[in-house]
């Protein structure tokens, strides 16, 4: 089912499509009619109250002609928005740089490359906004103003191609270095090192800090050799190890926990001796996600899921490597399309049960699983549904930019998602439930979807709900209401007066809602954060999901 749709409050009919949508893989964009009124009318009409930052002052007036349906249309007229005629061209720093005036003007964001010359006109912060951020490496400023932002869908159309990458040691400057650092991951956080030993085992420990969500990838490449790399945001962390003697493969454990920060890498030695020390290693750093390197994966299976969804389980080609990804983050999946490589982003579902064992002990971090809504004219969804066991796909390094340790602060805690919105959520469950400081109280998902045939995960949800009363889960449909018929001023689609009873004024101040996570299509998503404006929620405590 292709053509699966979401409404919104007097809006046309908006694509349900994946929440995380990489730039390459938009083959029509389409947004409800309500969305432009919302991105570029506000300040021309004199109601301030859009403002993505809740600062009248940012948002600017667009010429006559340069709403947001008119960039949806330039997008699908089919003009070369990029200059390069539909190629990808891999962009060094240097060429980016050279690309930084306002009718010549390049920008990356987390890693791609954006011809962004067409898209002043259309920006709703303004051309001398959007100008701060070209020539350069913008993910950092973009963030800071705007992170729920769905560029990769706005800017599908304008893509260059990925910023070649530097590696730390040999080619980056310290200028360059010092642009990248993401807000949630100072370049001065290293992990500390240190080990222990049984007769049997060697330990290997990791301290980051708390909630700095680290993500692990592991790669034995000999009896002795280990590779570990700790990824902290954006910045990687890389160890070789020369071990003093031979480990057996696959580790006995590893645990990461969000919560402390650390990570165990527990080894098994081939022969149960002491050793006289751990060996000796190598450190290093890389800054920004090492973009051109993709993983390995081979099709463990690809199976029915519900009507118009099917799970896909990967696992490495390379036996000898292990993923352990951070929470809240993705990964791009690649396929081949027209002689061209196009990437989509998903994020992985949790391999067990929800809280059925410690969150730490990853049960299988060699696979990654995926739950997928199949889109008929999907160029990625659609390749991937015919996959059959042992096929190859190659996975980027996880991505994302969610900040964990912001939720530490609140314990109350809304998650609006829609449709296949649904997958960053799962990721945080656990970790919320299961935190130990700052306890949550609440914790409460409303899911949206049209019909009960596109609930996914209804009964673990369920389940969940059932083991922990903080955990409360409302389904909301578009086309049928579950037991009882629709009462006349009832609403099915995500609006203030569907969230206004959540932020009564009424509750003690410490029982309301102060952080808001939200997924979903763009449309869902604007009208998210549209509801939250209009309800005055802080946006600073809100994050949205996307590729
Ligand atoms: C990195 C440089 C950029 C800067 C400094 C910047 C700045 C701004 C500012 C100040 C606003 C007004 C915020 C407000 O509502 O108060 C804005 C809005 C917006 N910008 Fe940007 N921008 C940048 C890049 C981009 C890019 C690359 C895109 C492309 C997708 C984009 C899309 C938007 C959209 C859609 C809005 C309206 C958001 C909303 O109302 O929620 N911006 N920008």
């Amino acid at each position: 089912m292709g053509d699966s749709t979401l409404k919104l409050p007097g809006a046309a009919a908006a694509p349900l499509k994946p929440p995380a949508v990489a730039a390459l893989s938009v083959s029509s964009l389409q947004l409800p009619s309500s969305a432009p009124q919302k991105l570029t009318s506000a300040a021309s009409n004199g109601n301030v109250s859009g403002s993505a930052t809740g600062n009248p002052r940012n948002k600017c007036a667009l010429k006559p002609g340069y709403s947001l349906m008119s960039w949806i249309r330039l997008c699908n007229s089919g003009a070369d928005l990029s200059g390069t005629a539909g190629r990808v061209v891999p962009v060094s720093r240097t060429e980016l740089a050279r690309h930084n005036q306002v009718n010549d003007a390049w920008m990356a964001i987390r890693g791609k490359v954006f011809n962004v010359t067409r898209y002043m006109d259309y920006h709703p912060g303004g051309v001398d906004e959007l100008m701060r951020g070209v020539g350069r490496d913008a993910t950092k400023l973009f963030d800071e103003v705007h992170a729920w932002v769905n560029y990769p869908q706005l800017l599908g159309k304008c893509y260059v191609g990925p910023l070649k990458d530097t590696v730390a040691s040999k080619k980056a400057t310290d200028a360059e270095l010092l642009r990248l650092p993401p807000p949630s991951a100072p370049a001065e956080l290293k992990p500390r090192f240190d080990w222990i030993q049984q007769r049997r085992e060697l330990t290997l420990y990791f301290y980051t800090r708390r909630w700095a969500n680290p993500g692990v990838l592991l790669k034995r490449k000999t009896a002795e050799e280990l590779e570990v790399r700790v990824q902290l945001a954006e910045i990687w962390h890389l160890y070789n190890f020369k071990l003093h003697s031979g480990i057996i493969w696959p580790p006995k454990a590893l645990r990461v926990s969000p919560e402390t920060g650390k990570i165990e890498l527990v080894l098994s030695k081939q022969e149960e001796q002491p050793w006289s020390s751990y060996g000796s290693h190598e450190a290093s750093k890389t800054s920004g996600a090492p973009e051109e390197e993709l993983l390995d994966f081979m099709v463990q299976h690809c199976s029915h899921f519900n009507h118009d969804s099917f799970e896909l389980c990967l696992e490495s080609v390379e036996q000898e490597l292990l993923l352990h990804l951070p929470v809240g983050y993705h990964l791009d999946i690649e396929v081949p399309h027209n002689g061209e490589r196009v990437q989509r982003s998903y994020t992985p579902v949790p391999h067990n049960c929800l809280l059925a064992e410690a969150y730490s002990s990853s049960s299988s971090p060699n696979s990654q699983r995926f739950l997928i809504k199949h889109y008929e004219n999907g160029i990625v969804s659609s390749q991937l549904n015919q996959l059959e066991s042992g096929g190859n796909l190659q996975l980027t390094l996880p991505r994302g930019n969610f900040n964990l340790a912001q939720l530490e602060a609140h314990r109350h805690i809304l998650l609006l998602a829609a449709g296949s919105g649904l997958t960053p959520m799962l990721s945080l469950l656990r970790p919320l439930l299961e935190r130990h400081t700052n306890r949550i109280e609440r914790l409460q998902l409303l899911y949206f979807n049209k019909t009960q045939a596109d609930i996914w995960w209804k009964d673990k949800l369920l389940a969940l709900q059932s083991s922990d009363e903080r955990f409360l889960c409302q389904h909301i449909l578009s086309q049928e209401v579950e037991e009882q018929p629709p009462t006349p001023n009832q609403n099915t689609r995500i609006c203030p007066e569907l969230l206004a009873p959540l932020f009564e004024q009424q509750q003690p101040l410490g029982e309301r809602f102060s952080y808001v996570a939200i997924c979903g299509p763009t449309g869902f998503n604007t009208a998210a954060l549209d509801s939250l404006r209009r309800l005055e929620f802080k946006l600073t405590n809100v994050h949205v999901f996307q590729g």
